[in-house]
């Protein structure tokens, strides 16, 4: 997104010595995302509670209105939601949002009367045949030009049957979260069933599951990949959205290139957010990481700025692939060889992710290269350069991220942290304040 604040780019500060900050992260992209849509098929009203006001989450709510639900924004501390008969004769924006790409359209099936989902430039070259497919699996007429992308409409009849399925989720366990999401709605409830090459992002499976089961739904899963939903009611409720994890990922990493420490407010107990790999996996670039009342705290001790190292990783990101940005960041500056593997889907999230990576840090000297699910890194010295976003949130923050100890890297559209975090410029300026 354009904002003439930034408009000839973002110089990304370089931290002048060690953190002491201590930050309220914004709600969580995906719950907030999941309990809007289980909200709007919900049998009674709903109130959500510190919801993600974010491009993504705003771009859900005007969709589930265009779809007949009432929803209150006017409080930004809460959210109430009033469902309705799912309604057609719309026409969808989803932006570039993964989240309402693939967990509207088994919603907008359940309407008598067309629905027509777009989305941004880039949106158009992300994949949705799996969820295309399914629909049509399920008895759901959808015309598309034939890509297996946006845009398409979607004929419902104001019933969808329901059944057993089988699709391929390997390019996006978003597919399975938008049927499991909607299939207590389904008149025979849902089998669902994932044969491909792979499944990436599991725990954001086990966070629809969670958030179905909360509102009374059981999703059974008598064997892998398999899910079992039986059709019923999903209840209203009263939801508390935890802070967004993978969101504070960049804060948290901030502490071990800068030196210092970082605490991030009401870190959850326990969650389904992948971002809390955050918590285990610091520690092996040299991190300590407490967690007390006032938060989770990553102490970078004197910092790579401060003359610490850390060696290279070989890390599997199969299950958090959405953390990869972040952890190229700690890879690039390390003192050794790294490999970032299981993200092969990272090429149809915002951008193609491995290859904006490789092209970004290779701009400023560093040394990557794609693998078939991943990336190698070699230690290199980076210089300052011009870093592009590719209007993703997180190329944008991994841009800000190795400012924080390359001078003179400029992050050409920062702005496009709205997506998840329009607070990210000014909570960046915090920590290092
Ligand atoms: O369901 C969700 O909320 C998400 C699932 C993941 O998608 P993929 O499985 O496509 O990586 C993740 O990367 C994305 O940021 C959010
Ligand atoms: C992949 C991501 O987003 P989306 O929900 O648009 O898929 C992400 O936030 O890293």
């Amino acid at each position: 997104m354009a904002d003439s604040t930034y408009s000839a780019g973002w110089t990304a500060p370089v931290a002048t010595g060690p953190l002491d900050a201590h930050l309220v992260i914004p709600g969580s992209k995906s719950l907030t995302n999941r309990e809007l849509v289980l909200s709007a098929l919900a049998s009674g009203p709903s109130t959500l509670h510190a919801p993600l006001i974010a491009r993504d989450t705003e771009l859900m709510v005007d969709a589930l209105r265009a779809l007949g639900t009432t929803i209150d924004t006017s409080s930004p501390d809460s959210w109430s939601i009033i469902p309705g008969e799912v309604s057609g004769n719309a026409e969808l924006h989803a932006g570039l949002a993964g989240t309402v790409m693939r967990f509207i359209p088994p919603v907008a099936a359940l309407a008598d009367g067309p629905v027509t989902i777009d989305g941004d430039a880039h949106a158009r070259k992300r994949p949705m045949a799996t969820t295309i497919d399914a629909l049509r699996s399920l008895g759901v007429a959808v015309v598309d030009d034939g890509r297996g992308s946006l845009p398409f409409t979607i004929h419902g009849t104001g019933l969808v049957e329901g059944g057993e399925i089988t699709i391929d989720a390997s390019a996006s366990s978003q597919f399975v979260s938008g049927l499991l999401l909607a299939a207590p709605r389904f008149r025979d409830g849902l089998v669902l069933r994932h044969a491909g090459e792979r499944l990436p992002s599991l725990p954001h499976i086990k966070m629809t599951i969670d958030t179905l089961a909360r509102r009374g739904v059981t999703v059974t899963s008598p064997e892998p990949a398999t899910w079992v939903v039986a059709p019923g009611e999903i209840a209203g409720a009263d939801v508390h959205i935890e802070p967004d994890l993978s969101n504070a990922g960049p804060f948290l990493a901030a502490a071990l290139l800068a030196g210092g420490r970082v605490t991030i407010a009401g870190w959850p107990e326990s969650t389904t957010q992948v971002g809390d790999l955050f918590r285990t996996l610091l520690p092996r670039f040299g991190a300590t990481v407490t967690r007390e009342a006032d938060g989770l705290t990553v102490d970078g001790g004197a910092g790579w700025r401060g003359g610490r190292t850390w060696p290279g990783v070989d890390l599997d990101l199969t299950e958090g692939g959405e953390l990869a940005p972040t952890f190229a960041a700690l890879a690039a500056l390390a003192t050794s060889g790294s490999r970032i593997t299981g993200i092969g889907h990272l090429r149809g999230h915002e951008t193609d992710r491995l290859a904006a990576l490789v092209a970004e840090i290779t701009g400023l000297g560093g040394r990557v290269t794609e693998l078939d699910d991943g990336l190698a890194f070699e230690p290199a010295p980076l210089h300052g350069a011009p870093w592009r976003a590719y209007a993703d949130h997180r190329m944008a923050t991994t841009g800000a991220l190795l400012g924080l100890v390359v001078p003179g890297v400029v992050v050409d559209d920062i702005a496009t942290t709205a997506k998840t975090l329009p607070e990210f410029p000014a909570l960046w300026g915090q920590i290092l304040a």
